[in-house]
């Protein structure tokens, strides 16, 4: 199991802290956040992989410090956005999938044999010579999971992955990230989806407020927001 530590991080975008002294050790399979809307929960997550950097304190995963070691990082680390077409890349879908292993040193026959395996688990197999931005929304979502799997990382980090998808769609990418073997770390408001996590993490103008089992964290979250 990897290790996601957050030493005393803050996050400020010019005058505005985002995040607050947050000091967290993350090591369960499944770690959930909420909080309202403009708490720091996407800052938080996108410090995991250095997407944003912290402006105090150190996010480390598994002892590396991600704003040095951000190549090693992101190797173990996936990141899935809410819009999925933040992350499609590559024209059709099959070299969206495969653009992820262009620095993995595979031969192309085994690149291949992966993409292809990939594609299979998602169901995108039929799809997989389509030009990827005309793909439906939730094909979409499938496509951009497949693209960080292939990569085999050790930690999936997703940011509202199904806040953009129609109730049927949201539960195929809940199924497909509960089928996970990744540690899985999960922004949502969509609570349900993290009542069968390990522990979630109640965020409030940018501090962690609750942390905890789902029950409690969730209840503390709804006495929160009223
Ligand atoms: N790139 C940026 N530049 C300036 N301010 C930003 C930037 N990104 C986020 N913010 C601000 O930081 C605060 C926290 O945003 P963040 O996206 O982390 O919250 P969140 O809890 O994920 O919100 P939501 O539930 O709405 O997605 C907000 O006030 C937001 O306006």
């Amino acid at each position: 199991m990897s290790v996601i530590r957050f030493e005393r991080v803050g996050h400020a975008f010019g005058d505005e802290r985002v995040v607050d002294g947050v000091t967290l050790e993350l090591a369960e399979r499944r770690v959930g956040i909420v909080g309202a809307n403009g708490s720091g929960k996407s800052t938080l997550a996108r410090m995991v992989n250095g997407l944003v950097t912290p402006t105090e304190g150190r996010v480390e995963v598994d002892g590396l410090d991600v704003a040095r070691y951000g190549r090693e990082v992101r190797r173990r680390v996936g990141f899935v956005f809410t819009n999925a077409d933040t992350q499609i890349v590559m024209p059709t879908v099959r070299e969206d999938v495969a653009f992820t292993l262009r620095r993995h040193r595979l031969s192309p026959a085994d690149a291949a044999a992966r993409v292809d395996a990939t594609l299979e688990r998602f169901g995108l197999t039929g799809l997989a010579d389509r030009p990827a931005h005309r793909l439906s929304g939730g094909q979409k979502q499938l496509l951009a999971l497949a693209s960080v799997l292939v990569g085999e990382p050790s930690i999936v980090v997703a940011d509202e992955p199904t806040t953009l998808l129609d109730a049927r769609n949201a539960r195929r990418i809940a199924e497909h990230f509960e089928a996970l073997d990744q540690q899985l770390v999960v922004v949502s408001h969509q609570l349900e989806l993290l009542e069968s996590f390990d522990r979630v993490i109640v965020m409030e103008a940018g501090r962690v407020v609750a942390d905890d089992e789902p029950r409690p964290a969730l209840d503390a979250y709804r006495a929160l927001i009223g």
